[in-house]
C-alpha cells in the first residue's frame, strides 16, 4: 500500500484494537454457553418474526452465534479447519431455517453455486439455476471475511443474510437484508436502517476521504485511486463489515474491485441503501441482484455527497 493507513478508524470499525489481549468473542460465547449450544445445532429457540427483515436479523443472529460457538469449541490452532467448521455450521443453519420458515423461497449461497456444476453427457456444465424463476430468492453469505474469522482476537466478520424479490420497489430490488457481526455485539438490518452517518470533520476541512479496503489483498486499482485523490485505506476484512463502517461513519467509502460475487454484497447493500448511502459498480452503473451468473466484481458504496467526486476519479482509473 503507497499511503499511510487508518489503525484506528480500522480498529475502530472492525471492533478490536491491537492492544486487546484475548479474544472477545470467548467472553462473548461464554456468557450463555446453553444458548449457543442449542443455536449450534439448530435447537428450537422460538418462532421467528414474520415479517421478512426482522427474520433476516434473526436468521443472521443465529448463524452468527453458531460461528461463536464453532470459534470456542474448536479454538484457534488449526485455522483451515477452523474456517471449514464455521462455513458449515452457518452454512447449514441458514439452509435449515429457510427451508423450515420459507419454504417456498429459493436460495443462492456459495455452496448452492458449486452444486450447479455438474457432469452432463461428458461434459462439464452449468445447470441453470431454480432461482432464476422464481419471485422470492434468498441471497446469503454464511461467513463473509473466512480468513479473519480463523485468526484470534479479529471481529472483522460476518453472517450477510438479503432478500431479493422480484416485485421490491427497494433499490435493486433487495427487499430484506441483515449484516450481523458478532464479535462486535452488532447486526445492521433493514428493520430498522441505521441513521445516515454524521458528515465527518474531515470533510469540512478538506482532509483525506478514508477508503475502506480489503486487509489482506486490496486490489492495485483501489491502491491507485487512492493515492490520486489523497484518500487514506482503512484496512479490515469483510466486504459486510466495511460497508457496515461506511454506514457508522468510520470510513467515508467502501471501493472494491477485481472479484466478489452477489452474496458478498447484496444484504450490506440493502442495509446501506436504506440508510440512504450510494451503491453503485464502479463505472456507476447499478449492482443487480439473482443473475444468471453471480459474479459481482466491483462496487463502490459511500456517502451521497461523495459520489459524484468519487466515480469522476474512478473512471480515470477503471480496470
Ligand atoms: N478478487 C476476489 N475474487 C473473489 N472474491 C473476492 C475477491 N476479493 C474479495 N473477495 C471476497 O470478498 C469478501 C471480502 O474480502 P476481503 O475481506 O478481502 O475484503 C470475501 O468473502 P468470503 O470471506 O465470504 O470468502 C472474499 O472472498
Ligand atoms: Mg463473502
Amino acid at each position: 500500500m503507497g499511503r499511510p493507513v487508518r489503525r484506528e478508524a480500522a480498529d475502530r470499525a472492525v471492533g478490536w484494537r491491537s492492544e486487546d489481549v484475548g479474544d472477545r468473542t470467548s467472553t462473548s460465547a461464554r456468557t450463555d454457553q446453553s444458548r449457543i449450544a442449542g443455536q449450534r445445532d439448530g435447537g428450537d429457540v422460538g418462532t421467528p418474526p414474520v415479517i421478512d427483515a426482522a427474520f433476516a436479523r434473526w436468521l443472521a443472529d443465529r448463524a452468527g452465534q453458531a460461528l461463536l460457538a464453532v470459534r470456542e469449541e474448536l479454538g484457534y490452532a488449526d485455522p483451515k479447519a477452523l474456517k471449514a467448521a464455521g462455513d458449515r455450521a452457518a452454512h447449514d443453519l441458514l439452509r435449515t431455517e429457510l427451508a423450515r420458515w420459507r419454504p417456498a423461497d429459493a436460495v443462492l449461497s456459495e455452496e448452492d453455486e458449486h452444486a450447479r456444476v455438474a457432469w452432463q453427457d461428458g461434459e462439464h456444465a452449468v445447470l441453470r439455476p431454480e432461482r432464476l424463476g422464481a419471485s422470492r430468492v434468498w441471497i446469503v453469505d454464511p461467513l463473509d471475511g473466512t480468513r479473519e474469522f480463523s485468526e484470534q482476537g479479529r471481529a472483522d466478520w460476518a453472517v450477510h443474510v438479503a432478500l431479493w424479490t422480484a416485485d421490491s420497489s427497494s433499490p435493486f430490488r433487495l427487499a430484506a437484508g441483515a449484516v450481523a457481526m458478532p464479535a462486535q455485539h452488532r447486526t445492521v438490518a433493514t428493520d430498522s436502517p441505521p441513521a445516515y452517518p454524521p458528515m465527518p470533520l474531515s470533510a469540512a476541512t478538506g482532509g483525506a476521504i478514508r477508503i475502506a479496503a480489503s486487509r489482506t489483498r486490496p486490489p492495485a486499482f483501489v491502491t491507485a485511486l487512492a493515492e490520486d485523490i489523497g484518500a487514506e485505506l482503512v484496512p479490515m476484512g469483510s466486504a459486510g463489515v466495511k460497508i457496515a463502517a461506511v454506514i457508522s461513519g468510520d470510513a467515508d467509502a467502501y471501493v472494491h474491485a477485481g472479484g466478489q460475487y452477489e452474496w458478498d454484497s447484496a444484504a450490506p447493500v440493502a442495509v446501506a441503501s436504506a440508510t440512504g448511502l450510494h451503491a453503485s459498480r464502479i463505472d456507476g452503473s447499478e449492482l443487480k441482484y439473482n443473475q444468471a451468473d453471480p459474479k459481482l466484481p466491483d462496487l463502490v458504496v459511500c456517502r451521497k455527497d461523495l459520489a459524484p467526486r468519487l466515480l469522476a476519479a474512478l473512471q480515470r482509473h477503471l480496470p
